[in-house]
Order: C-alpha cells, then sequence, then structure tokens
C-alpha cells in the first residue's frame, strides 16, 4: 500500500507580501579579509580546510529563508551549526559578510547607526539566554529600560512596563530586584523586557537553554501562550529539536552555517532532507509529530461512510477515532476527501517508534 507523502510540499517560503522577515543569501565569515574569500572556491570549502589555509570561519553560509507574519520560525542546528551567528545579523549585532536582511519592508544591512538603533528598539526585540538584567534596578524599571532610552515619559513607561509586567506573570514582583527572582522568573523579566517596546519581531537566541527542565517547560508553555495572545513573530534559536518540534510553526536546520532543510515539524520528521536529519530526529515519537496526511492512503473506492478526520489532525489525537471504528475513516482537507486511514496506518506508525533505535 502507498502513502501520500511524496507529493507533500516543502514549506520554505511564503509569498513575499506577507513576509515579517526575509534573509537573502546571508553570509558572515569570521576574520581578516573574510570579505575577499566570497565569491571565490575558497568560500566552499570545508570549515577546517578554510581556517587552515585563511584564519577565517564562516558562521553562515549563503542562508536564505522567509518568516511570515505572526509565525513562530524556529532556527535548530548543534552547537556550531552557526544559529547564534545568525539571529545576531538579523539586527547586526553581528555585522554579515554579504546578503540582505528584510525587516518589515525595510533593508536592514542597508540601514545607518541610528536607523539601526531605532530599529532594534521598535521592530525587532532580543531575548538572550543571559538575561543581562540591570542589578540595581527593580523589575519594573529593568522592563521599561527600553522605554527610558527612548524618551518615554516615567508615568507612561511605567505603566507600559506594568503591562507587560503583569502579561508575563510577574505581577507582585514589580519592586523586585534581578536577584531576588529564580531563573525562570529573571528569564521572565527579560521576555517582559523584550515585549514592552511593542516590537512587530522578535528574536529568541537560546533564552531557556540554562534554566532547569520543568521551569524550561514552564518557559516554552509560557511563549506559546504570549504566541496566541499577541501574535507575534518569532525566530526562535534553539539546539533542542524537542523544543523545536514544540514551538516552531516551520524549523530551520542549520549545520556548518548551511540550511539542511525548512519544514514544518511534520515534514521535518516525516521527509527528513538527508540522513544528518533523519538521524536526529530518529527518536522522535512520530505519532506526536505527524499528521494523519503523512500516513492516510488513496481510498481506492473503501473510503466509505466512517467518521471524518481532518488532514492536519496529529496521528496520535486521531488514533482513539480510527481504532475504536472496525473499517476506514475518511480523511478530509476542509470538505475534499483525501484519503483513508485505517488501523493498519495508525499502527504502522506507533510500531516505527517501538523499533526506533534507544
Ligand atoms: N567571533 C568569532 N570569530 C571566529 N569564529 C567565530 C566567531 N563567532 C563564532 N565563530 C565560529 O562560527 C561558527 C558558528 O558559531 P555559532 O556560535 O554561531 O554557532 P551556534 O550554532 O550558535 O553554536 P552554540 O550553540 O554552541 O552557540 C563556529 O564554528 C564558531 O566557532
Amino acid at each position: 500500500m502507498t502513502t501520500m507523502t511524496d507529493h507533500e510540499p516543502q514549506g520554505t517560503s511564503v509569498p513575499a507580501t506577507d513576509a515579517a522577515l526575509a534573509v537573502h543569501n546571508l553570509w558572515k565569515i569570521f576574520g581578516k579579509g573574510g570579505d575577499k574569500i566570497l565569491g571565490t572556491p575558497d568560500a566552499e570549502l570545508p570549515r577546517p580546510e578554510l581556517k587552515e589555509k585563511t584564519g577565517c570561519v564562516v558562521g553562515v553560509k549563503d542562508v536564505s529563508f522567509e518568516v511570515a507574519q505572526g509565525e513562530v520560525f524556529v532556527v535548530m542546528g548543534l552547537s556550531g551549526s552557526g544559529k547564534s551567528t545568525l539571529v545576531r545579523c538579523l539586527t547586526r549585532l553581528i555585522e554579515p559578510t554579504a546578503g540582505e536582511v528584510i525587516v518589515d519592508g525595510e533593508d536592514v544591512t542597508k540601514a545607518n547607526e541610528s536607523r539601526l538603533r531605532e530599529l532594534r528598539r521598535n521592530h525587532a526585540s532580543m531575548v538572550f539566554q543571559h538575561f543581562g538584567l540591570l542589578p540595581h534596578r527593580q523589575v519594573i524599571d529593568n522592563v521599561g529600560y527600553g522605554l527610558e532610552i527612548r524618551g518615554v515619559p516615567k508615568k507612561e513607561r511605567r505603566a507600559k512596563a506594568a503591562e507587560v509586567v503583569d502579561l508575563v506573570g510577574l505581577s507582585g514582583y514589580e519592586f523586585s530586584y534581578p536577584d531576588q527572582l529564580s531563573g525562570g522568573m529573571q528569564q521572565r523579566v527579560g521576555l517582559a523586557r523584550a515585549l514592552a517596546g511593542d516590537p512587530k519581531l522578535l528574536l529568541f537566541d537560546e533564552p531557556f537553554s540554562a534554566l532547569d527542565p520543568l521551569i524550561r517547560r514552564d518557559m516554552q508553555n509560557e511563549v506559546i501562550r504570549l504566541h496566541h495572545e499577541l501574535r507575534k513573530t518569532m525566530v526562535f534559536i534553539t539546539h533542542d529539536l524537542a523544543e523545536a518540534l514544540k514551538l516552531g510553526d516551520r524549523i530551520l536546520i542549520m549545520r556548518d552555517g548551511e540550511v539542511v532543510q525548512v519544514g514544518t515539524p511534520d515534514q521535518i520528521i516525516g521527509a527528513p532532507a538527508d540522513e544528518y536529519v533523519r538521524d536526529f530526529t530518529s527518536e522522535v515519537p512520530r505519532s506526536h509529530v505527524l499528521t494523519l496526511k503523512w500516513v492516510m492512503h488513496e481510498p481506492n473506492g473503501d473510503a466509505g461512510d466512517g467518521p471524518v478526520l481532518q488532514a492536519d489532525q496529529i496521528v496520535k489525537d486521531a488514533a482513539r477515532v480510527v481504532l475504536d471504528h472496525h473499517g476506514p475513516c475518511r480523511v478530509m482537507d476542509g470538505d475534499k476527501l483525501v484519503g483513508v486511514v485505517d488501523d493498519e496506518d495508525i499502527l504502522r506508525v506507533v510500531v516505527a517508534e517501538e523499533e526506533a533505535p534507544a
């Protein structure tokens, strides 16, 4: 029996008009004379060879992607893959060697110093792993710091700061100092500080990596909640695949500075671009990520009048209905029949999980 995964499109780009962020052919080559390497065969050398030959390191190599308004876009890769360099190039905390970064229609790489400061304050706020809170300021004034720099009057910035402090669940701690707060709470202050300026784009550079697993989970849920509430466009950097799958509408996987794959979580798990992606996604429970469109089969005249399920339902969530119904269930995309799914389709996914390497 053939499944219907072969025709699955990869979600690599969004219509240009919808893009909150568009990155085109971005390069960062660290080291003296890095810009001279661009466009030469040396740029294609593996990292160790290039380093040996020129002393330069390619941090980001010809990366292009687009992020839609309101999307949570995760950049995922192992240590050294170039994630931090990439996210820092977006606001030129690291100066790119070449390429375009378009935020809300404006090319950040062309901005002068004062415009760049404005873009960082008003358009793209960053949440870092190390919170960078000012130790002698209370929570409320840490959160309002960016507004203060912008010249917002005290009363107004305190009101705005109080609003976002409440939003991130820190009401009651407005007048605490950072060292009186746990790591998770400090990261909430970092989040509130990023939100205070009402930026269009929120950039997260491994914000939860230093937190305990349980607090980390809480913070991930907090990001999901805030996203539902505010619908801000987010770019989230992580080396943790589970975090990427939990948060990302789409995930970009990097290796050695390059893009290996861009796709929705189910595309990454269902159709890994190469052995590298297949390898590190191999332990993910597929039924928790794949949707029915990955496991259904062609109707072949057996659509019947069984229960109706939607193609974008996660297999795990649909499994009970399918297993309880003796016979095929119809899979719809809206009101169009696109396939059928039966016990065997569901069990094949679950058995594959059982057989995955431990
Ligand atoms: N200032 C620098 N000078 C030279 N090489 C650098 C510099 N910063 C980063 N690199 C190199 O660029 C590559 C990408 O590094 P980057 O920190 O972006 O990776 P990463 O995926 O964020 O890793 P990690 O999760 O460990 O932070 C690495 O080989 C790194 O050694």
